[in-house]
């Protein structure tokens, strides 16, 4: 099980004696793009913030390649490039001052041409470079916030929303990039509401209801979604 990179076993997350997660089991290989779907209070982002070491487990685990999270916090920073909703870049930076910045936080050392082979390779167009990222659209900001992820080397992309407010073509955009990523050997992650765009990016598509995963499967092509399976993921409770 080498091609292993993402896992929980058994894991369940209570906060205030409220049980968010319940007990999930999943795997993510090498190269692959998981979705995981739900509804509003599903347990999506609890799920990547255990993986990030932000919320701790109350039983089971999580890893990353082969290392437990909660024991060794320290394999997140090494392996792991996280990308909230909204992308945490400063305004008043351009890409180029946001990305130095950053990678000097991280302690990494790029040379210009790195940065510049980065951009270009998300598709940031260089007459934006020198802009702050104030006057930047979402799709820029986000395609910033993945060329800094690149440079930092992550091999593990956590993605929450990746494709919340963007327009159709920057959604296209970002699906050819993640699917790009993965085919040269990034492992991602993503949470969204999105069931059709799941689609069109991830693999396999995890469902969770109520902090349980209750399907898992690989993604449908194109226009072929069975509506029970939407209808299972977004239901509430007893209704489903
Ligand atoms: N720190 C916390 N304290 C109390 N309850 C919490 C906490 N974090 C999450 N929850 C609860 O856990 C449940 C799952 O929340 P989570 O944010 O993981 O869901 P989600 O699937 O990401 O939802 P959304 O799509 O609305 O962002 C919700 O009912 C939420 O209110």
């Amino acid at each position: 099980m080498s091609d292993v990179v993402i896992q929980a076993t058994n894991l369940s997350v209570d906060v205030q004696s409220k049980q968010i997660l319940k007990n999930i089991s999943f795997q993510v290989l090498k190269g692959e793009v998981l979705a995981l779907l739900g509804g509003n209070g599903a347990g999506k982002s609890t799920t990547i913030k255990t993986f990030l070491g932000l919320m701790k487990p109350t039983s089971g685990d999580v890893s990353l390649v082969g290392v437990s999270v909660p024991t060794n916090p320290d394999v997140v920073r090494k392996q792991v490039a996280y990308l909230p909703e909204s992308v945490m870049l400063y305004g008043h930076l351009t890409a180029i001052e946001n990305i130095r910045y950053f990678l000097s936080l991280s302690g990494k050392q790029k040379s210009d041409e790195d940065i510049a082979v980065s951009l270009k390779r998300v598709a940031l167009q260089s007459s934006s470079w020198h802009q702050p990222l104030s006057g930047y659209s979402k799709g820029m900001r986000q395609k910033t916030a993945i060329a800094l992820a690149l440079l930092r080397d992550a091999p593990i992309l956590f993605l929450d929303e990746p494709t919340s407010g963007l327009d159709p073509v920057a959604i296209d955009e970002f699906n050819r990039l993640i699917n790009q990523l993965a085919s040269q050997g990034a492992t991602i992650l993503m949470v969204t509401h999105d069931v059709y765009g799941a689609c069109h990016v991830a693999n396999r598509i995890g469902l969770l209801r109520d902090g349980e995963l209750v399907g898992m499967f690989d993604a449908p092509a194109e226009g072929n979604i069975d509506s029970e399976v939407v209808h299972k993921a977004f239901s509430q409770g007893s209704e489903a």
